[in-house]
């Protein structure tokens, strides 16, 4: 085995020059043998014939002496042989008769000393001794067909052997020659053959020492070893082409980790780094160096980093991306974010990590920033709505692992709207910014202090052992709120009312704790503002009234137990009939009749109001047109209907309004809506660009219970109304009180001079009619004409209305 590796590990030219002369010395010899032993048996053979014949002559000439004895006679019978160098003896036998021995020698060749054997022959042979030195004839000599004697001929093979080792000496030099021939060949076939598998070798090795994959082998021959050659250049070929692709996928890495805006960075299976590029650097503040030689952990916050190295640690044993998110201290404190694959090769082996970095220290600062305006309040920087119910919620669940209090304070500026009407709002937000620093100072840095919106502050002491604490609290709020305020080189005071509620006590809810609060706030505005006041028994009852009739009213939509009476408005000049005010009733199961004053403001209050105000537009839009198509009214007459301020932001009034009048086919001049004065004061902008569309649609516009509110004529004028309606407490004390007459009178006339119609209700005597007439009031509307009228009454009324007998009864 050994010696077999011993000649595997030969150069392939010893191995084919070996093969050569193996294989040619074999064969001369085998050759050799061949011959040799095909010359013996051709040299044996022809001395047989030869021999055989030779022996066929002298038996027969050797008859005669056979017969007569003569042994001279056959002593010269056998002198021929003497031309055969190869016959080494020959001997004459007599067969003789008995008593006699069987035979006698005659004559032996070429003396007496011959040995001619003693046996006598008994058969005819030849005889071939093994050693194979001699042959022997025995050839019969007969007369008349009898057997008289022998004739035994001994040969020797000495020629054959001689022959034998002048033909060896020819074969070795023949053998001699061939080898060198073989020997010479073989150089010359191993050159043929090794020289292109040489070259091979040879190009495959500078391919990969100089990574030069355009190198090809020569293809020499067009045999097995050129097929070879051709595999080996079509696999270059394949490589040149893959190393190429590879080369320019790398280039095209390169020149994207050069340019890009994100740090990349691979890692080897080990983890350690291999490549960074530029921005890696440039994000980390560590050259790529340092990079490559400690990786960039290093400048991860100590806080981040243990954490940063066990998601390393279990990417590298599970194979599974991992997201990065940390804060790294290089020149600058950053916030980066990333994101680590995995690097297979085709059969799935792990080649690596692929890592990429951004800087998002822009986006987590923005981020923080939209954090903190959505829990903030911009302007005072205060904990917003938002926060101020997340972090109610979370005391509140707190609480009852603690053995104290939770005070609630809602807080509202008393008067605040006047003053930031009057001075503007940069004053009124200043204001606000001054009020929230004195309530920070007011209470600990561990309670809440939040601005709900517009002048409406909370609260939250999480820690209170009792309500005296709060009430201490309360009054260094009011104290500190009523402290002077320089505004535009003005001083001011301004004060608060504030409403308390604690917890558990009152609620361990938040959503009932905040209503409670509000309530008390109520109740502190009620008793003259300025002041603080517990949420109490009181309070509780009439929030449960409250609650229980805003259930009510939501029975009340879906069960339809509303309808709608008319009041009759009349020209004050020629007693036409000029419209109705459309007025709701609620008749409840349960409560009986319910009057408006006692349920809109819940229904304000709560929203209910948008859902209950469509149907007093829908019934009252169905009221006019069937007064229309009984032909029971003039084409000027108006239904007029009143809208809540809740109604007047609700987005889908106007299309609502326009379908109702489309569905019933009443022209807009016949549709009237009734706003109260409050309504407009609130982000006039916006309402003066709804009355336009509203109006531009043809529809009247009135203006409630004018002369209770702030408003005057002149802002008025801003707004595009028609109708302005003199409140009823006005001219319910005409003609007792001249303040109202001078009042009412001066409203008229004003409202006039800019070009308004004016409606008066609460018409209810002679005297008040008679007044209004007098100012030139354009309508009336009262309990003189006609109380509100459910539909039937309405067109009873209708039907029956003069104007002619009207005029006559209060002219
Ligand atoms: N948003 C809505 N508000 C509505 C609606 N229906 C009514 N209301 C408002 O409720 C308030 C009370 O209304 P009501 O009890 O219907 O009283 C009206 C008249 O009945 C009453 N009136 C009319 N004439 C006289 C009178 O001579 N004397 C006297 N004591 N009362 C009289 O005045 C009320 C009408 O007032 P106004 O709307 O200001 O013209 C009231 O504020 C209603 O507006 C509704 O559908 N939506």
């Amino acid at each position: 085995m050994k010696r077999l590796n011993f000649i595997n590990n030969q150069p392939l030219a010893v191995k084919l020059t070996a093969a050569c002369l193996t294989t040619s010395i074999i064969s001369l010899i085998i050759a050799m043998i061949a011959l040799n032993i095909y010359d013996k048996n051709t040299y044996k053979s022809l001395l047989r014939d030869e021999v055989s014949l030779l022996a066929s002559v002298i038996s027969n000439r050797s008859v005669e002496s056979v017969l007569f004895n003569d042994k001279q006679s056959a002593l010269n019978n056998l002198n021929p042989l003497s031309y055969r160098s190869s016959i080494i003896g020959a001997c004459i036998y007599r067969v003789n008769t008995p008593p006699q021995p069987a035979t006698s020698t005659l004559a032996s060749y070429p003396n007496d000393k011959i040995f001619c054997p003693s046996t006598q022959p008994k058969a005819i042979k030849i005889i071939e001794p093994s050693h194979g030195r001699f042959i022997d004839f025995i050839h019969p000599i007969k007369a008349d067909k009898e057997i008289i004697g022998y004739l035994y001929v001994k040969t020797s093979l000495s020629e054959l052997s001689t022959r034998t080792q002048q033909s060896f000496k020819v074969f070795l030099v023949i053998i001699i020659v061939a080898s060198f021939i073989a020997l010479w060949l073989s150089k010359i076939i191993s050159f043929k053959l090794i020289s292109p598998l040489r070259d091979l070798g040879l190009t495959a090795r500078k391919v990969a020492q100089v990574d030069d994959y355009s190198l090809r082998a020569k293809k020499i021959n067009d045999d097995e070893i050129g097929g070879v050659v051709d595999s080996f250049n079509h696999m270059l070929n394949v490589i040149e082409h893959e190393h190429d692709r590879l080369r320019e996928s790398e280039e095209k890495f390169r020149l994207i980790s050069a340019s890009s805006k994100v740090g990349i960075f691979q890692l080897n299976p080990q983890g350690e780094c291999t490549f960074a590029n530029e921005e890696m650097s440039y994000i980390t503040g560590l050259p790529i160096t340092q990079i490559l030689k400690e990786s960039w952990l290093s400048v991860v916050e100590p806080e981040d980093r243990a954490a940063l190295k066990a998601q390393f640690n279990t990417m590298m044993s599970t194979h599974i991306p991992i997201n990065i998110n940390c804060s790294i201290n290089g020149i600058e404190k950053k916030w980066i974010s990333g994101h680590v694959g995995v690097l297979r090769g085709n059969s799935d082996e792990i080649l690596g990590y692929l890592g990429s970095i951004n800087d998002v220290t822009e986006i987590r600062q923005a981020q923080t920033q939209l954090e903190h305006m959505a829990f903030y309040d911009t302007l005072t920087g205060l904990a917003n709505r938002r926060l101020f119910r997340n972090r109610l919620e979370h005391v509140l669940n707190n609480l009852s692992r603690s053995k104290h209090s939770l005070g609630l304070i809602l807080l509202d500026l008393d008067h605040f709207k006047e003053i930031n009407d009057s001075m503007g709002h940069d004053a009124g937000d200043r204001l606000l910014t001054i009020i929230s620093e004195r309530l920070q100072q007011c209470v600990r840095s561990s309670d809440t202090v939040a601005r709900l919106g517009g002048d409406e502050f909370a609260i939250i002491l999480p820690i209170v052992h009792d309500s005296i604490v709060i009430s201490t609290i309360a009054e260094k709020i009011i104290e500190a709120i009523h402290r002077p305020i320089q505004l535009q080189e003005n001083e001011f005071r301004i004060s608060a009312s504030l409403g308390i509620a604690m917890a558990p006590d009152d609620s361990s809810q938040a959503e009932e704790l905040i209503k409670q609060a509000d309530m008390a706030l109520y109740k502190a505005k009620d008793t003259g503002r300025n002041n603080y006041q517990f949420f109490t028994d009181d309070i509780n009852q009439k929030l449960v009234t409250h609650l229980d009739l805003v259930r009510d009213l939501r029975l009340a939509i879906s069960n339809e137990e509303f309808h709608l009476v008319f009041q009759p408005q009349l020209c004050l000049n020629s007693y036409k009939l000029t419209g109705f005010e459309a007025l709701i009733r609620w008749t409840c199961p349960k409560r009986g009749f319910v009057p408006p004053d006692q349920f809109i403001n819940t229904a304000e209050d709560t929203g209910l109001i948008i859902p209950i105000g469509r149907l007093v537009i829908s019934k009252a839009c169905e009221q006019l047109k069937s007064l229309i198509q009984e032909q029971l009214v003039a084409d000027n007459v108006v239904m007029t209907v009143n809208i809540s301020a809740k109604q007047f932001q609700d987005e889908s009034l106007i299309s609502h309004i326009k379908d109702e009048l489309q569905r019933n086919n009443i022209p807009a001049h016949q549709f009237e809506i009734e706003l109260t004065e409050s309504i407009l004061m609130e982000n006039i902008d916006e309402v003066i660009i709804k009355l336009k569309q509203i109006q531009q649609l043809g529809i009247l516009i009135s203006i409630d219970d004018f002369g209770t509110g702030y408003s005057s004529l002149g802002y008025l004028k801003q707004l595009p109304v028609n109708i302005i309606k003199v409140d009823r407490s006005f001219v319910s004390d005409i003609p007792e009180s001249k303040d109202d007459m001078e009042i009412t009178a001066a409203v008229i006339a004003m409202a006039h001079k800019l070009n308004y119609l004016v409606v008066a209700e609460g018409v209810e005597t002679q005297e008040q009619l008679n007044f209004l007439r007098s100012c030139k009031c354009n309508y009336g509307q009262g309990y003189l004409f006609s109380k509100p009228l459910a539909s039937q009454d309405l067109l009873a009324f209708c039907k029956n209305y003069s104007a002619t007998s009207i005029s006559q009864q209060y002219s």
